[in-house]
């Protein structure tokens, strides 16, 4: 079943599950076009699945083995509670869960012996690029992160920044340039995440890009991702859920579940 149903990455996704031989998409929650079947939303043949608005009731009635979130970070910790309490295993694509967020989902998936899996960024090119980041970043002495999307998104930074930066802070010792002895207009030198400087840029016509730039004497590597399109997410969504079944805890990350 898929969360969010009704947004653009919950149609984007829907749609390629519809698609998927062995996968049945068995309930479509979201606030928004309730009512609608998510067929008919994807501009396919109807699928017989109606949105509703409420997870409890679809859970009880289709028995979901999987649930895929792509809302907004204050519903998905809810929204997988309530999963993992039925047996339920999470995917979940939402961002902007906070690590204390992250920690009780751990414990409450422990303790049921239930799997999930929450990845910031479900394509592979934009795992590929973090993994090369991650492993750039034991050659140069400093690094910043550049992100770029579409004006609605609603998180800034975004979940993937913010892993690239936890990823390259395990190796990387002094990622953090000296602070500018004068910040003539405050943020110029954008945030600071894990002793990384991350610049969030929200524009019409951009999807998903990140640079890692790293620097290091007399040279700079640039380490750089494009989403052209949401389906570039699908085939990482695909590999999570089929993997989630047979994992019993928490995966943070989808490079955890690839053998990079
Ligand atoms: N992990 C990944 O690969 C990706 C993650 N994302 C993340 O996915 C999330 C959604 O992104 P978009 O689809 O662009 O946003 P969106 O705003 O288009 O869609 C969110 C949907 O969730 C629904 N929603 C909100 N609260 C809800 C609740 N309590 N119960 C049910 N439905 C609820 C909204 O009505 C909306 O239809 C964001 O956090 C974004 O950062 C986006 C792209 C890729
Ligand atoms: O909101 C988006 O669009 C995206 N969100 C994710 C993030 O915050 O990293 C993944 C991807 O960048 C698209």
């Amino acid at each position: 079943m898929v969360t969010g149903a009704a947004g653009r990455m919950g149609r984007e996704m829907t749609k390629g599950l519809l698609q998927a031989g062995d996968i049945e998409v068995a309930g479509a929650v979201d606030r928004v076009a309730v009512g609608t079947d998510i067929g008919t939303l994807n501009g396919l043949q109807p699928a017989g699945v109606l949105i509703n608005d409420d997870l409890g009731a679809v859970i009880k009635t289709t028995r979901p083995q999987v649930m895929v979130d792509f809302t907004v970070a204050a519903a998905a910790l809810a929204n997988a509670r309530l999963a993992v309490e039925q047996g339920v295993c999470p995917v979940i694509g939402t961002t902007g869960i906070s690590p204390e967020q992250l920690d009780e989902l751990h414990q409450l998936c422990e303790a049921r012996q239930v799997g999930a899996v929450v990845a910031p960024n479900f394509s592979l090119g934009a795992v590929l690029m973090m993994h090369f980041a991650r492993q750039a970043a034991r050659y140069f002495p400093r690094a910043e992160i550049i992100e770029m999307h579409h004006e609605q998104k609603i998180d800034a930074p975004s979940g993937t920044a913010l892993k690239t930066a936890e990823l390259m802070a395990e190796e990387i010792e002094t990622a953090l340039a000296p602070p500018v002895a004068e910040e003539k207009v405050a943020g110029a030198r954008g945030a600071t995440y894990r002793g990384l400087a991350v610049h969030s840029i929200r524009l019409p016509g951009a999807v998903a890009h990140q640079e890692v730039i790293l620097g290091g004497q007399g040279q700079l590597l640039t380490i750089r991702h494009d989403t052209i399109s949401r389906e570039a997410f699908l085939p990482g969504l695909l590999l999570a859920i089929r993997r989630v079944l047979h994992l019993k805890g928490v995966v943070y990350g989808l490079e955890n579940l690839l053998e990079l």
